[in-house]
């Protein structure tokens, strides 16, 4: 005879169960059904990882707060090559950019993007910069990229005064209508899909991506 408590057990127990199973039925399926990666056959070692999708978009369009959201709704890892940089340098992105100026920062960034593409299977957010060099642009060719754009009145707005973005010191909405101008073709360049994002909010930006990555299977 079953209690209460072990009915709730078994059926807490069930969805549990199969939850994981949903779960992992959307990684095989979202992941591109390389078939040595499936359960029960002899994985391939020297199978190249690739991310599952990587954004791109000026400063604000929200690169890294749909990132995460996205890898948790897909349950899969989040990686954003800012925060590789900083966890390499040990100082913020910002204090880079002060003591050793843009280049350097560049020359990371280019590196933390072709570590992340060979090594990350889940989300990645790129730096919005990051689509400059000729380099990471060849890199990309072939992956998953979505652009996530946005106009100049809702960046200018999500990104603030805060002076965590270098670049944007000073008139924040003239740099930021410069480097927009600027790097337009660049992200179209590398982009699969367009997310055009400015009366989105973040959860319906990540419904969007999450459907296009199905259809793109
Ligand atoms: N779709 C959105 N709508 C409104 N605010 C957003 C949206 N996406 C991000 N934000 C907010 O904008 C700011 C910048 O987002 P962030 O993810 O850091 O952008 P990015 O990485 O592209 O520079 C954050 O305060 C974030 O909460
Ligand atoms: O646009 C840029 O050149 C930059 C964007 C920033 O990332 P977000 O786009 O995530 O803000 C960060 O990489 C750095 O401040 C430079
Ligand atoms: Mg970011």
């Amino acid at each position: 005879m079953r209690g209460p408590r072990g009915r709730h057990r078994r059926r807490g127990d069930g969805r549990a169960r199969r939850r994981r199973r949903r779960r992992r039925e959307v990684r095989r399926g979202l992941g591109g059904g390389d078939p040595a990666q499936r359960r029960g056959l002899p994985r391939q070692p020297e199978a190249p990882l690739s991310p599952l999708v990587v954004l791109v978009g000026p400063p604000g369009a929200g690169k890294s707060t749909v990132a995460e959201a996205l890898a948790s709704r897909l349950g899969v890892g989040f990686r954003d090559t800012d925060a590789d940089v900083e966890a390499r340098a040990g100082v913020p992105v910002s204090e880079i950019f002060i003591d050793q100026g843009e280049a350097h920062f560049r020359t990371l960034e280019e590196e933390a993007v072709a570590a992340a593409l060979a090594e990350h299977d889940g989300v990645l957010a790129l730096g919005g910069g990051a689509v400059l060099s000729d380099a990471t642009r060849a890199l990309l060719a072939g992956h998953r990229v979505v652009f996530l754009d946005v106009g100049l009145a809702a960046g200018v707005s999500r990104v603030g005064m805060n002076g965590n973005r270098p670049l944007l010191l000073g008139n924040v909405r003239s740099q930021m209508k410069a480097l927009m101008d600027r790097r337009r073709p660049l992200y179209d360049e590398v982009a699969r899909f367009t997310i055009v994002t400015d009366d989105l909010d973040p959860t319906q930006v990540v419904d969007q991506v999450v459907r296009l990555v199905e259809e793109d299977r």
